[in-house]
C-alpha cells in the first residue's frame, strides 16, 4: 500500500498498480476457495480490493476493478466456454464486481463521517458502516453473479436450497474480503502509525504465530488464545495492526480448516466456513471498535494537549504583557513609580547591607503646564518622551529612571557618590535642555528641568526620607530659578 503513495501523481501508473492490486487478491481469493472442497468462495479478497481501488482511484479505479475482474475470471471461464462467450460472460460478471465495489464505495463514504466522530459515540455507528460496506453491496450483487452464471450452465447441478446455501457462502466470502481489507485500507491512511508497526517487537509476531500453530497443528482450543494477542495489537497499534493480524488469522484459518484441522475443520464443509466467518466477523468487528476508539481517542488527546499547549502560550504572552503593564509607564515606556520604589527600596537595602554611597534625584520639567497650554497636550507628551529618552540615554544600565508622576522623574544612582552623583545630574539637566521639538504646526518647543539631589547619609533609615530631602532639593531649585541642580545640603 505505501508503494502506491508515490503513483499518485501519475494517474495511468496508479491505475495499472490498483489493476495489479486487484488481481493479486482476486487469485488469491481463487487458491483460497479450491482449498475448499466445493470449491466454495471462502474468503473474496477481490471484494474487498474492489472497494480500496474506488476510494483511492476515484473514477479510474472502476477500470481497474473492470479490467482486473476480467483478468481473474477469463482464465476459469475460458476453461469451460469458447472464448467469446468466455469473454463475454468474464465482462459481465466484472461489471457486477464493479457494482459491488461502487456499492459498498457509497457505504464508506457516507458512514465515514458518522465514524470520524471524536469519541466513536456507539458501537452501533460500526454496526450501521459494516451493514453498508460489508453486507448489503454482495447481498445485492451475488444473487445478480449466480444468475449469470446460471443462464451460461455454469452453476452445477444444485437443487433449490443447496443454491441458497452457496449463494449464501457467496454473500459471506465477500463481505469477509470488504471486512478485511477495509480496515487495511482505513489502518493505511492512519500511516502515521506505520513506522510503529515496523518496529513491532519480534516477540509478538513470534506469539501470534505459535499460537496459531498450536491451534491448528497442537491443540485446537488454543485458538482462543489469539484474542489478547490482537486486544494488544489493537492496543498498540491500532488499525493498521488489527487490519494485518484479522488478514493473517483468517488466511491462516481458511488454510487450516480446508486441510481439517483446527477447531472449525470436521463436520459439513460449508458450515466449517460459516462457524469460521461468525468467529472471524465477531473477533474482528471488536478489534476494529476498540482499535478506532483507541486512535480517535488518541487524536481527541493529541488536539487537546495541543490546545493546552496554545492556550499555555497566550497566557503566558498575556501574563508577560500583564507585567509589563504593571512596571511601565504607558506613555513614556520608562519605570513606572511603584516599579521604581520596588527597586530603589531594593538598592537601598544593598547599600547597607554592603556599604556603598548612592543617590536620588528628582527631576521636575519647568514651566511644563506652558507647553501644554501654548501647544497643546500632544506636544506636553511628546516633550516627557523625549525627556525621557534623553535621560535614559545618559544614565548607566544600572542607575534606574522612572516617572514619579504627572512631569516629574526620579532617578536612583546606586554605587555612586556624591560628586559623582552631582555631575549626572548637571549632565541630566543638559540633556534636557538640548531638547528641541519640532512640532507639526511648524512651533517649536524646547524645555529645562530642575533638579533636586540627595545623598544616602547614616541617618537615612528609610527611602522615604531619602527622597523627601531630594524633594526639598528641588523645592529650592525651583525658587532658585529653575533649569538648575540643588543638593540636599543646599549648595547650587
Ligand atoms: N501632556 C501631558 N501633560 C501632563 C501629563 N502629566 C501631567 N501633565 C501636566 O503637567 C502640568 C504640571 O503643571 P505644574 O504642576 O503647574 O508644573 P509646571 O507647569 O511644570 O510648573 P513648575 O513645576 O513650577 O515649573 C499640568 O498642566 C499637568 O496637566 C502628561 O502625561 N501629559
Amino acid at each position: 500500500m505505501r508503494l502506491l503513495r508515490p503513483l499518485a501523481g501519475t494517474p495511468n501508473r496508479l491505475a495499472l498498480s490498483l489493476t495489479v492490486l486487484y488481481v493479486l487478491c482476486g487469485y488469491g481469493s481463487v487458491l483460497l476457495a479450491r482449498l475448499a472442497a466445493g470449491p466454495l468462495p471462502v474468503l473474496d479478497f477481490a471484494a474487498g480490493a474492489g472497494l480500496i481501488c474506488l476510494l483511492l482511484g476515484g473514477r479510474r479505479g472502476y477500470l481497474s476493478v473492470w479490467l482486473g475482474s476480467v483478468i481473474v475470471q477469463l482464465p476459469q471461464l475460458a476453461m469451460m466456454l469458447e472464448l467469446q462467450p468466455a469473454l463475454l460472460l468474464a465482462g459481465l460478471l466484472a461489471l457486477v464486481s464493479t457494482a459491488e465495489a461502487h456499492l459498498a464505495r457509497i457505504g464508506w463514504r457516507n458512514s465515514e463521517m458518522r465514524i470520524r466522530h471524536p469519541l466513536l459515540r456507539e458501537p452501533r455507528e460500526l454496526a450501521h458502516f459494516w451493514l453498508h460496506v460489508a453486507m448489503l453491496p454482495p447481498l445485492l450483487t451475488q444473487p445478480v453473479q449466480l444468475l449469470l452464471l446460471n443462464l451460461a450452465g455454469l452453476g452445477g447441478e444444485r437443487g433449490f436450497l443447496e443454491t441458497g446455501w452457496y449463494l449464501l457462502m457467496l454473500v459471506l466470502g465477500h463481505a469477509s474480503g470488504l471486512f478485511l481489507l477495509g480496515p487495511c485500507y482505513a489502518g493505511w491512511r492512519d500511516r502515521g502509525r506505520w513506522p510503529r508497526l515496523l518496529s513491532l517487537p519480534w516477540w509478538w509476531i513470534a506469539a501470534f504465530i505459535a499460537v496459531l500453530a498450536s491451534a491448528f497443528l497442537v491443540y485446537r482450543h488454543t485458538l482462543m488464545l489469539v484474542l489478547p494477542l490482537l486486544l494488544v495489537l489493537a492496543i498498540q497499534y491500532g488499525l493498521p495492526g488489527t487490519g494485518l493480524a484479522m488478514v493473517l488469522l483468517a488466511v491462516a484459518s481458511v488454510t487450516a480448516t480446508a486441510r481439517g484441522l483446527g477447531i472449525f475443520a470436521g463436520g459439513m464443509p460449508g458450515l466449517s466456513y460459516l462457524n469460521l466467518q461468525v468467529f472471524l466477523f465477531s473477533t474482528g468487528f471488536m478489534l476494529h471498535y476498540l482499535a478506532l476508539a483507541q486512535s480517535l481517542l488518541l487524536r481527541h488527546r493529541m488536539r487537546l494537549e495541543a490546545e493546552v499547549i496554545a492556550r499555555t502560550e497566550a497566557l503566558t504572552a498575556s501574563n508577560a504583557k500583564l507585567a509589563e503593564l504593571a512596571t511601565i509607564d504607558a506613555l513614556t515606556g520608562v519605570r513606572n513609580r511603584r516599579e521604581w520604589l520596588r527597586r530603589a527600596t531594593e538598592q537601598l537595602l544593598q547599600a547597607r547591607r554592603y556599604p556603598a554611597p548612592m543617590s536620588v534625584l528628582v527631576l521636575d520639567l519647568d514651566h511644563f503646564k506652558l507647553i501644554n497650554d501654548q501647544h497643546g497636550h500632544h506636544a506636553g507628551d511628546l516633550a516627557l518622551i523625549a525627556a525621557c529618552d534623553a535621560c535614559t540615554a545618559s544614565l548607566r544600565a544600572s542607575d534606574s529612571f522612572g516617572r514619579w508622576g504627572g512631569e516629574e522623574f526620579a532617578v536612583l544612582l546606586p554605587a555612586t557618590s556624591e560628586e559623582e552623583s552631582r555631575r549626572v545630574a548637571e549632565k541630566l539637566r543638559q540633556a534636557v535642555a538640548a531638547i528641541c521639538i519640532s512640532l507639526d504646526t511648524g512651533a517649536v518647543v524646547r524645555i529645562t528641568a530642575s533638579i533636586g539631589m540627595a545623598s544616602l547619609r547614616d541617618d537615612d533609615h528609610d527611602l522615604e526620607r531619602l527622597i523627601r530631602r531630594a524633594d526639598d532639593a528641588l523645592y529650592r531649585a525651583k525658587r532658585g530659578g529653575r533649569d538648575c541642580v540643588v543638593c540636599d545640603s543646599g549648595e547650587a
